[in-house]
């Protein structure tokens, strides 16, 4: 075909007509499409989109691009590094077909600017996330505004495409997802036993507590004393606080940003390591950190030995001095970091990675000394970025290389004072992101990567793939083509690259999409608890709980907060109220909260309440357990109206681990189970360690 012809606009929608049909291409102009994601689906999603022919796109995305975005997410270019993504890719797509109208927007979709009201603009939202609380977040809001929703992830060669309606299919949170990895705190903060021990306590504890916000914890400190808690503990949490509140002083001041770095070196590995010597129950059963000394593992001279020792004789028996520690670390800094000469103990014992000075730059494991050097150039980066006044708090972020690279020196110098082998700035890149990348595949994907414990890489061709197969799946949403509706998985089988599985029904016991959902407009520093449930039940006086997310606001025994308005308890706008019925009898009631209308009377009702009020359905009751040996076949929840396309013989399975316990209310087995607790049949003793620290 000659060039001209393709490039006339009639010619260039030729092909999508002849495949979409002229009734759902003449509608193509006129639909608003949401794409939430613009890393590596969400590129090759945005070209489809463009080039399908929808007329008005809204991308959005809170990340700016990153250098190693550019081998797969082809929207952009090096010059666009550090810019927005939304922007950059719906500028470069943009080229791609003037017809289309695409609104990039560079903010987090959980912003409560994206309330109920402002999805209920668009006819579609198509997902290229890559976490979980996103992606539930997206769900959500498509369920309460009854959108249709395709969600999407990959892992390598894996990918999945999943359409979703309420009411019709299953919901995104209709399957339980593998729960984020979790650990107990105790394990993180005390007795590390394994790299991602070391890893999430650098990330997710040292990093927080050295360069994020200052959580002032007098007050409650001073709250627990008065309530009578162990003082000798408060005391230990007092000097704790005070001993991180001045080397985080130290890293902000005019001071050397060298002793800054030095004072939390000596603060976390060498006299909180003492600290946790001086437990010596905590010891009986187990292998002694060893603390470590700054100018010995400068000097190269560090030699650990990890018999047993007391923290009395430590300095004289675990960690030997030089006779003449002759030691400048301004070489190391410089970038000439000493190699491991034999004499100092490595970070790695037993590491997978190659050896120290093999190996790519990233992917080779660092000696003890040079692990050194890295936390203090890394300290010294994060904390001139600090005093720049550019950035008040730094949070770790996978793609920022100084954040980075603190967190591996970090781990990796704990790892060696517990005898854990380190890890490379590579493999520790990978375990940092490794539970978004689970979070992202379902179950099939999960144990294939957690057996394979490795990176996966990200691999542009299923990308593709998979972005192609979300906008047939739009297709098919758009035009009501429920039968054609299918659950397709991407996977590394020559024989059958794609599977595609007919949808199931929703199930009867999610506690997403069974909700009733309504939308409130109100003002919450005007309208309380108390009135809110009034309007909404109607007078009706049955018991009711409520929450916002996972926090419970009030329940029939606990009444504190009925009086509050909802803005006091953070009940705002883009936030939902649930209204759960005590007894379980009825469906819950979910109010997305909203601004009142721009016209509304400043002096007018501080609520308009939704018309017709929600009705919440009659709750499915629970699936019991097989009482009768005669029957094998699983009892149904209850005969529903099939709709098209979805699989009846599926099994409605999954039904809530909380619901189907007799002995709690529903809202108590909700709430504990929305906070990861499993309720137990029996009452067994809650574990010391039942703190978790969650992975995220
Ligand atoms: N809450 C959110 N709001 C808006 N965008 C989000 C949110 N959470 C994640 N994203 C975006 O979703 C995209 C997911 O894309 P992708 O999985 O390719 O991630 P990436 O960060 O670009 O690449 P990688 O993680 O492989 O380095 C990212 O661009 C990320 O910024
Ligand atoms: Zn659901």
């Amino acid at each position: 075909m000659a060039p001209s012809k393709l490039s006339s606009p009639k010619s260039r929608g030729r092909h999508a007509r002849a495949i979409l049909g002229p009734k759902l291409h003449d509608r193509l102009p006129n639909m608003k499409v949401l794409i939430v994601g613009a890393g590596g689906i969400g590129c090759e999603l945005l070209k489809n989109a463009v080039l399908t022919g929808f007329g008005h796109i809204t991308l959005l995305d809170l990340d700016t691009i990153d250098l190693s975005n550019l081998n797969r997410q082809f929207l952009f270019r090096k010059k666009d590094v550090k810019q927005s993504k939304a922007l950059v890719a719906a500028r470069t797509a943009s080229a791609f077909n003037p017809n289309v109208h695409i609104t990039p927007i560079h903010g987090n979709i959980k912003e409560s600017q994206f309330d109920l009201e402002w999805f209920r603009r668009f006819d579609i939202v198509l997902n290229a996330l890559d976490n979980l609380d996103a992606r539930r977040h997206v769900n959500k809001m498509c369920m309460a505004g009854n959108i249709p929703l395709v969600e999407s992830g990959t892992a390598g060669y894996l990918g999945q495409v999943q359409p979703l309606l309420k009411d019709r299919t299953e919901c995104f949170d209709c399957v339980p997802k593998p729960t984020p990895k979790t650990f107990p705190v105790c394990t993180i903060r005390s007795t590390p036993t394994q790299p991602i021990h070391c890893i999430v306590w650098a990330k997710s504890y040292l990093m927080p507590q050295l360069f994020g916000i200052d959580e002032d914890s007098t007050d409650e400190l001073d709250e627990a004393e008065t309530q009578g808690e162990n003082a000798q503990e408060i005391a230990n949490l007092r000097r704790e606080a005070q001993a991180f509140k001045s080397v985080r002083a130290a890293l902000r001041s005019e001071e050397s940003r060298f002793s800054a770095a030095r004072a939390v070196f000596q603060k976390v590995f060498y006299n909180d390591i003492l600290n946790l010597l001086s437990m010596e129950d905590m010891w009986r059963f187990r292998d002694r950190p060893v603390p470590l000394d700054f100018d010995l593992i400068q000097s190269n001279q560090f030699v650990l030995r990890r018999q047993a020792v007391s923290a009395v004789d430590l300095s004289a028996d675990v960690v030997l001095r030089p006779a003449n520690g002759d030691c400048s670390i301004t070489a190391h800094l410089n970038g000439n970091a000493a190699s491991n000469d034999g004499r100092g103990a490595t970070s790695t014992p037993k590491g997978s990675a190659p050896k120290s000075g093999q190996g790519l730059k990233d992917q080779r494991s660092l000696s003890l000394q040079e692990n050194l050097v890295l936390f203090v150039s890394s300290s010294e980066r994060l904390a001139a970025r600090l005093k720049s006044g550019n950035e008040e708090t730094i949070s770790f972020d996978k793609d920022d290389g100084d954040a980075l690279d603190f967190v591996t020196a970090a781990a990796n110098l704990r790892s060696t004072a517990y005898g854990i082998p380190g890890k490379s700035r590579w493999e520790v890149k990978g375990a940092t992101d490794s539970v978004s990348v689970l979070a992202l595949a379902r179950s099939w994907t999960r144990t294939s990567l957690e057996m394979a414990g490795n990176i996966i890489p990200a691999i542009a061709t299923t990308n593709a793939i998979i972005s192609g197969l979300i906008v047939l799946q739009a297709l098919h949403l758009l035009r009501a083509a429920f039968g054609s509706l299918r659950n397709i998985h991407a996977q590394f089988k020559p024989s059958a690259p794609l599977s595609a599985i007919k949808l199931s029904l929703p199930n009867p016991h999610c506690g997403i999409c069974r909700d009733a959902y309504a939308v409130f407009h109100c003002d919450p520093s005007r309208v309380t608890l108390s009135e809110v449930l009034k309007n909404i039940l109607n007078g009706s006086d049955r018991e009711v709980s409520t929450y916002e997310d996972k926090r419970m606001l009030s329940d029939p025994e606990f009444d504190d907060n009925l009086d509050r308005t909802l803005e006091s308890l953070d009940v705002t706008k883009g936030k939902f109220l649930s209204i759960a019925d005590e007894d379980g009898e009825l469906e819950t009631i979910t109010l997305a909260i909203c601004a009142l209308p721009p016209n509304h009377p400043v002096d007018g009702p501080a609520m308009i309440l939704p018309s017709p009020l929600p009705n919440p359905a009659k709750r499915v009751k629970p699936i019991l357990p097989e009482t009768s040996p005669q029957s094998s076949t699983p009892q149904r929840a209850q005969k529903r109206p099939v709709p098209d396309g979805v699989d009846e013989s599926q099994p409605t399975k999954r039904a809530r681990i909380a619901t189907i316990l007799p002995n709690h209310s529903p809202s108590k087995a909700r709430r504990l189970e929305e906070d990861g607790l499993v309720l137990l049949d029996q009452p067994g003793r809650m574990d010391e360690d039942i703190d978790i620290v969650v992975v995220d």
